[in-house]
């Protein structure tokens, strides 16, 4: 077996293998040193014709000589997709898993041992080149391996190097999982004024369009998130009567506790997927 460390392996080709690839192949990685295995006939297809990647059903055949293999799996199938996967890694691959909760040291030891791993987590606004990755990677990860993962996650956007592995719980809850709160405070906003009698499409267009901007705003002003929220709310006005109302709800203890939530989860994967 001959190695080529240009060649990237996915193994699970779901959502987020989907997302990731479509960055590499915009960024122009060339589709012949990209392979994906995966169970579902369909997205296998789906993934050939979309990026022109070779498909396997078969994860050894997929990262047989990889010089990177990125497991995206389910964090509670990791443990048996690794396990099984080892034998074919005994080359030493840069490893990157993106699933939530696993702990390298975990990827590690199934993987065979010896390893260097990089713990990513991306979100799903990869899919349009806007993601956010927190990156994590143990010892045996040199600056070849950083720059390699970088490349990888950076075609899906922002990524952030985070130092201590017990922080990436935390990333997860933050920016992992947080394009859903994103999504939900929209079609609350967006119920709200269904209520109140404004049409559907109004009230989506108008909702969307102002989280656009507000993301835009705390990216490309340079102030800080208070000062923004400052600048809107005009002394005694309607933005203070909004404001006022969410902190009587307990807003900034409900955020809190939903970040503990998703952080506790996080760790509870961790033990889930074997230790
Ligand atoms: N969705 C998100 O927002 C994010 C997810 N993640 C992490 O990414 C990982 C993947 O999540 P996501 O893409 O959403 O999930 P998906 O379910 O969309 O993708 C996982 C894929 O793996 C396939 N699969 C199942 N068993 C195996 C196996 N034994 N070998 C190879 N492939 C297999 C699944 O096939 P089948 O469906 O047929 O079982 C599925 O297509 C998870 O670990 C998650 O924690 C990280 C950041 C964000
Ligand atoms: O909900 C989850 O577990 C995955 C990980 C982060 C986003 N989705």
């Amino acid at each position: 077996m001959t190695t080529n460390p240009q060649r990237i392996a996915f193994v699970g080709g779901g959502n987020m293998a989907r997302s990731l690839i479509g960055g590499l192949v915009r960024h122009g990685a060339d589709p012949a040193a990209l392979a994906v295995a995966e169970p579902n006939a369909d997205l296998r297809d789906a993934l050939a014709r979309d990026f022109g990647l070779s498909v396997h059903a078969d994860n050894g055949e997929a990262a047989c000589g990889a010089g990177v293999v990125l497991l995206a799996v389910k964090p509670q199938v990791m443990q048996p997709v690794c396990t099984a996967l080892a034998p074919t890694l005994a080359h030493k691959p840069l490893v990157i898993s993106i699933a939530a909760g696993v702990r390298i040291d975990q990827i590690d030891a199934w993987c065979g041992g010896g390893l260097a791993v990089v713990r990513a987590m991306p979100n799903t606004p990869a899919l349009i080149g806007a993601g956010a990755t927190g990156l994590c990677a143990n010892a045996r990860v040199g600056d070849a391996e950083r720059a390699a993962a970088e490349r990888i996650l950076g075609a899906a956007g922002l990524t952030v190097w985070v130092e201590r592995e017990d922080l990436m719980d935390v990333v997860t809850a933050i920016s992992g999982s947080a394009p859903a709160y994103f999504f939900l405070l929209v079609e609350a906003l967006e119920a709200a004024a269904v209520a109140h009698g404004l049409p559907a499409d109004a009230a989506r267009a108008l909702a969307t369009q102002t989280a656009l901007g507000a993301g835009r705003m705390l990216r490309e002003d340079g102030e800080t998130p208070a000062r923004l929220r400052e600048r809107v709310t005009s002394p005694n006005g309607t933005t203070q009567a909004a404001l006022d109302a969410f902190a009587a709800g307990g807003f900034r203890d409900l955020v809190a506790n939903a970040v503990d939530a998703a952080t506790r989860r996080g760790r509870e994967l961790s033990a889930g997927s074997g230790g």
